[in-house]
């Protein structure tokens, strides 16, 4: 077994339909292409119609599953509203929704005009809320026991320069699934995230990881488990998550980043230390804790 392979069983997704939001490339098509494998049919969507149409062919066609796509921009309610109604229309009801579109660049936040916030926030957090307010009212209503999962970032949490608008829009996404998880817990509904550390998709490397600073910075150092995350190790999680097995949890984020984000512990600079030198220092501590001791 290794980390490049499924996890769950064979037909662990049957009877589920999943929306996959930004489902056409990078993350969010792997794991819709995991989720048909599972057994799960799926909607894919985000604004590129021929993205999407080239990615539902080639899932057809290598997983056997039931997969179509619907062009929709997460930030307009009526095209929002399309894709439930096609997926509704197309397999009968919706189980599950991965709020995954996104939109991102670095940037130093005073050099950023008004607009290119709005960009960011409005599709990372209006189209996630927005999604899973028009699903959450059709499970409501029609008492399924719908499923969202989020997909956040570690910074959501920690906070981070440089990305300032998606950092504001991603910690909002993880309040949201943690405040519905509770209100929505009365009607079956869970709500999850997963906070993924680096997982190389061309989305992502173009706006945050260009090559100017790929020259400089390598993920080997800085990642504790020295290397970037595999696509299969989070479709792994997220099929969990979205699945049956993970019944008992909700509210819940998983982090799934190597230990990059425990870089802030206050002692982590000693990973530079060498064996010699922590034989001196084993001395020098002992040495002041024995002159420290107060003599009986
Ligand atoms: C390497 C380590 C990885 C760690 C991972 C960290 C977490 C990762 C999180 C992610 O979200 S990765 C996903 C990244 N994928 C995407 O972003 C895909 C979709 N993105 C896009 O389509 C664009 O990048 C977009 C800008 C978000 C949206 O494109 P759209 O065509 O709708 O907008 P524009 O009209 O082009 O721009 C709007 C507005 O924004 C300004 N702007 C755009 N790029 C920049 C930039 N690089 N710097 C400063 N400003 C920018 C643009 O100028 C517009 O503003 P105005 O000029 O009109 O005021
Ligand atoms: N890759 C990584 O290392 C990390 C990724 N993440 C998160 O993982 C998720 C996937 O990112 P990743 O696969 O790397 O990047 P991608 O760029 O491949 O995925 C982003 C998707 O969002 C879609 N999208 C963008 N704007 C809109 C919109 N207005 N309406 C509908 N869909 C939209 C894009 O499609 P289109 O342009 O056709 O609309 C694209 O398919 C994101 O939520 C990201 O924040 C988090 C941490 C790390």
């Amino acid at each position: 077994m290794t980390h490049t392979e499924g996890m769950l069983r064979d037909g662990a997704l049957e009877n589920k339909t999943i929306i996959v939001t930004g489902g056409g490339t990078g993350l969010g098509k792997s794991m819709a292409g995991y989720f048909l494998r599972l057994g799960a049919n799926v909607v894919i969507c985000s604004r590129k119609a021929d993205v999407l149409a080239n990615t539902a062919d080639e899932l057809r066609q290598s997983t056997g599953g039931r997969i179509t796509f619907v062009a929709c921009d997460v930030r307009k309610t009526e095209e929002v509203e399309q894709v439930i109604a096609r997926a509704i229309e197309t397999f009968g009801r919706v189980d599950g929704l991965v709020n995954n579109s996104a939109g991102n660049f670095i940037s130093p936040t005073e050099r950023l005009s008004y607009k290119a916030v709005d960009t960011i926030v409005d599709i990372v957090l209006r189209g996630t809320y927005y999604f899973t307010l028009a699903l959450g009212k059709y499970w409501i209503e029609n008492q399924i026991k719908g499923t969202v999962l989020n997909i956040v970032t570690t910074y959501a949490t920690t906070g981070s320069g440089w990305v300032v608008p998606s950092a504001m829009a991603k910690a909002g996404v993880l309040t949201m699934t943690k405040s519905l998880a509770f209100e929505w817990a009365r009607h079956g509904i869970r709500l999850n995230a997963i906070a993924p550390g680096p997982f190389p998709t061309k989305g992502a490397w173009d706006r945050l990881f260009p090559e100017e600073l790929a020259r400089k910075f390598s993920f080997e150092n800085r990642i504790p488990l020295a290397r970037t995350g595999d696509h299969q190790e989070l479709a792994n999680l997220a099929a969990y998550l979205i699945s049956n097995f993970s019944a008992y949890m909700t509210g819940e984020v998983i982090t799934l980043d190597g230990g990059e984000v425990l870089s802030a512990g206050q002692f982590n600079f000693l990973k530079e230390v060498t064996d010699d030198q922590w034989d001196a220092i084993e001395d020098q501590i002992k040495s002041a804790t024995r002159t420290g001791k107060t003599p009986e």
